[in-house]
């Protein structure tokens, strides 16, 4: 029989990976802490808030009860926001079995201490557990609608790893591609948000094509910086959590760190433009911790340090822009 899987969250995102497992064939679990929401989702067998038009396959089933959620299968899958990322380890820690594996989709670092969501598990959970990270170019939609697209997949365990891999991993629309590097991928997918409320700004204010290029490369300068500072592969930010997931959300409509950052630059408050969207905006809560991050690090990444004192100064969306190109001169 095959092995379950449970996705803990049951926002867009884990809806829609949930459905791309179910759509393989895996039993799948989804769990959401609302108890009525999972009501809504158990009896009209879709996601009608985030996801209408997608009906759940056969193999996924709605688990309102955390503790059976955890218990039922070996394999857990967390997909909820960065700043109840924590909050949600130590809600399952008590039901953990002791071959549990653990991965994770979430893409941000973790609130006000600003660390990998690797270090929160290790400490959280301890490090016996095989832990996994999927991080990429994936809008939840286009995934739930099966519209071709492709993540990178790291683990710290080679067995959990392709397991993983071949279990949502689909010939027809989704690849999954194997990364060595965990550090990489998670901190590729957590600073594009910043750097896509960045290209968000620049288009809010009426900048070109030239200017939301040059963020989007300096961005992937400043991400990959960081990167190496804290031990990941310069080629990781290449691949689908860097370059990849950066073009996508610097560019298309579908993002919400990019909307959020087109309001911000067409002067919309930042708490009027998050009520707006509805949705996590992650590089609101995480432009701070990255910023703790990089002063820990001692690395320099002047794109954050504007996004940080709109959000956090009242520094004007121009005043921002005056400043970045005001820099110093530089070789590249
Ligand atoms: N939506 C997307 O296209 C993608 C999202 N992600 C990432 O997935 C993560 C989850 O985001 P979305 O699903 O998009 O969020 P969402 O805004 O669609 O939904 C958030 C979900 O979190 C749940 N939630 C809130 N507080 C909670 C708590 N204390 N415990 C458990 N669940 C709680 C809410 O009930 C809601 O279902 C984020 O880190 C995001 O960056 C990654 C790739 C694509
Ligand atoms: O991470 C995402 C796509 O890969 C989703 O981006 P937003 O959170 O900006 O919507």
């Amino acid at each position: 029989m095959q092995q379950p899987i449970t996705v803990l969250g049951a926002g867009s995102y884990g809806t829609a990976l949930a459905i791309a497992f179910s759509r393989n064939g895996f039993p799948t679990l989804l769990w959401g802490h609302n108890p009525d929401e999972c009501a809504r989702l158990a009896d009209e067998r879709k996601n009608t808030r985030f996801l209408p038009d997608i009906a759940f396959p056969d193999a996924l089933e709605i688990v309102a009860d955390l503790e059976s959620a955890v218990k039922k299968s070996r394999d857990l899958l967390i997909v909820v926001p960065s700043h109840v990322f924590g909050d949600v380890l130590k809600q399952i820690q008590p039901f953990l079995r002791a071959d549990q594996r653990i991965a994770w989709a979430t893409k941000g670092l973790e609130r006000d201490r600003g660390r990998l969501l690797q270090s929160v598990v290790e400490e959280t959970l301890g490090k016996s557990y095989p832990l996994a990270v999927l991080s990429g170019p994936t809008f939840a939609k286009e995934l739930a609608a099966g519209l071709p697209t492709a993540i990178a997949l790291a683990s710290n365990n080679d067995t959990f790893a392709q397991e993983l891999q071949a279990r949502i991993h689909c010939s027809k629309h989704f690849r999954v591609y194997l990364n060595q590097d965990m550090i990489g991928v998670q901190l590729g997918g957590a600073i594009k948000n910043v750097i896509a409320i960045a290209a968000g700004m620049s288009d809010g204010l009426g900048f070109g094509a030239n200017a939301r290029t040059a963020l989007i490369t300096r961005g992937l300068a400043e991400i990959s910086r960081l990167g190496v500072s804290l031990g990941a592969n310069p080629q990781t930010f290449m691949g689908m959590s860097g370059l990849g997931d950066l073009v996508l959300t610097c560019t298309d409509n579908q993002s919400r760190n990019r909307r959020f950052g087109l309001a911000l630059g067409q002067g919309v408050s930042a708490q009027d433009a998050i009520n707006q969207i509805g949705q996590v905006v992650e590089g609101y809560y995480n432009t701070k911790e990255t910023m703790a991050l990089a002063q820990r690090q001692g690395v320099e990444m002047p794109i954050t340090e504007q996004i940080y004192a709109a959000l956090f100064h009242g520094k004007k969306p121009q005043e921002m822009a005056t400043a970045l190109l005001g820099r110093d001169r530089k070789g590249e």
